[in-house]
């Protein structure tokens, strides 16, 4: 007899502010930056998984909190279209990670946030799924992972690309030595938002480039850049291999002192590979949409190469070029599965399944990526802001936490 599925009984810290009615996933690829993470993250959680093949684990969607009021959250139902049936609403963070009914907590504020909001669910004895970019600094990462270690429970950055069948096939083409020995990995994650007079075309308050809220292109579009070098050159090594890497940024800073564009390489000496990460708002990775500028990520070894076409964050295609390939290219594709009744599908729902297994093994990370893995990210990122002289205000950089924080009450 087919076990059931093991359920995860989800509670959603962020409402996501951007009024969003669109149903479809292509009317919301088009409009990327007005999708709210939360929205698109529990319209996936709402897809049948039979959609895509899985029918061990499942989710539901039992609480939502929204920091400004009940209200907010309530709105939020209408827009992702849940029936507001046995879905509890609160207007506060705290109410959310003390309700009994909730195995993992969903947090989806502004970077600036993470820190102090998934420090408040652990604190709780919550599981926790905290939104990338992980946290601002490095040690405030340290002190996540040490409170779900002291507490017993779950914790994972929601890097949502690691845990697309995509990415698996490529890993373990690497693995394989399909392509030789790798030796350097170049990845882009742009997205074009040049605006007039010099500005983009983001208000100066939108997260994206509000320093207040830990804004700026490498924390939110570079970190993706740099998925893709550390889940080949690092995290594809053996354990006792692992080497921390040098860093080396170039940045350019927005008005708003929020990094603009930002080049990062970096080096593992023991290893000898390297790997280039570019991230910027004012050009694109894909100029035209349509991938006429070729790949978004190259992973080059010695008998060839894998190009991944971008966007780096939901890749769905990707080609081996041979050295010895006599000009002949291997295209693959992976689509994400769409679910047909629900109009949906944007492929979060891989790291939200991810997290079922784990917390149904007992698990208290994810061996995909894994808590050291975001803490070495993190360092890398913290460096080549440093090195950019991008500066945090303190509320925000903090590694002490504070329950009644304005980053935990809501007060704006
Ligand atoms: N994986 C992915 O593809 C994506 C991930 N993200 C990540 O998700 C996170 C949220 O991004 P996104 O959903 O675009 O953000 P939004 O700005 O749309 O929503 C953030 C939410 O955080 C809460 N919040 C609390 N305090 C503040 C504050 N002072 N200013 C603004 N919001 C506040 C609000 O919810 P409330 O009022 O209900 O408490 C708000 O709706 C980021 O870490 C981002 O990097 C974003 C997009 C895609
Ligand atoms: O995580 C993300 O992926 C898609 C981007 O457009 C968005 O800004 C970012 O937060």
């Amino acid at each position: 007899m087919a076990q059931s599925p093991h359920t995860v009984r989800w509670g959603i810290l962020a409402t996501g502010f951007i009024a969003q009615s669109e149903s479809t996933t292509t009317r919301l690829l088009t409009q990327w930056h007005a999708a709210a993470a939360t929205t698109v993250f529990v319209r996936d959680l709402l897809c049948n998984p039979a959609t895509r093949d899985v029918t061990d684990v499942a989710h539901k969607v039992v609480a939502v909190a929204s920091s400004r009021s009940k209200e907010s959250a309530a709105g939020f139902l209408d827009k992702v279209n849940l029936a507001p049936e046995g879905v509890k609403l609160y207007g506060s963070y705290d109410e959310l990670v003390n309700d009994p009914d909730v195995d993992c907590v969903y947090v989806a504020t502004p970077h600036s946030h993470h820190f102090q909001n998934a420090m408040l669910a652990l604190q709780a004895g919550k599981n926790v799924l905290c939104e990338k970019a992980f946290t601002v600094t490095a040690s405030q990462a340290k002190k996540l992972a040490a409170a779900a270690k002291e507490k017993n429970v779950f914790l994972m950055e929601a890097v949502w690309t690691r845990y697309f069948p995509l990415s698996i096939k490529i890993r373990e083409l690497v693995k394989s030595g399909a392509i030789g020995t790798v030796y350097r990995v170049i990845a882009d994650n742009s997205v074009g938002s040049d605006g007039p007079d010099g500005s983009l075309t983001f208000a100066d308050e939108h997260r994206m480039v509000n320093v207040d809220l830990a804004g700026g292109a490498l924390l939110d579009l570079g970190i993706y850049s740099l998925t893709w070098l550390f889940q080949i050159l690092y995290h594809l090594q053996p354990e006792a291999e692992k080497e921390t890497p040098q860093t080396l940024a170039a940045i350019q800073q927005y008005k708003t002192g929020a990094d603009e564009s930002t080049s990062v390489i970096v080096s593992f000496p023991g290893h000898k590979t390297q790997g280039i990460a570019l991230t910027s708002l004012r050009v694109a990775t894909n100029t035209d949409g349509k991938n006429s500028g070729g790949p978004a990520i190259k992973i080059q070894g010695t008998l060839g190469e894998i190009q991944v076409m971008g966007p780096a964050y939901r890749p769905t295609q990707y080609k081996i070029v041979k050295k010895d390939g006599d000009g002949q290219v291997e295209v693959v594709d992976c689509p994400i599965p769409v679910d047909r009744e629900r109009r949906f599908g944007m492929g979060m729902f891989w790291e939200a399944d991810e997290v079922a297994r784990c917390l149904r093994d007992g698990k208290k990370e994810s061996a995909t990526l894994p808590l050291s893995e975001s803490i070495v990210i993190m360092e890398v990122m913290e460096e080549a802001l440093k090195q950019g002289s991008v500066k945090y205000p303190d509320v925000i950089t903090t590694d002490v936490f504070d329950p009644k924080s304005p980053l935990n009450t809501g007060a704006r």
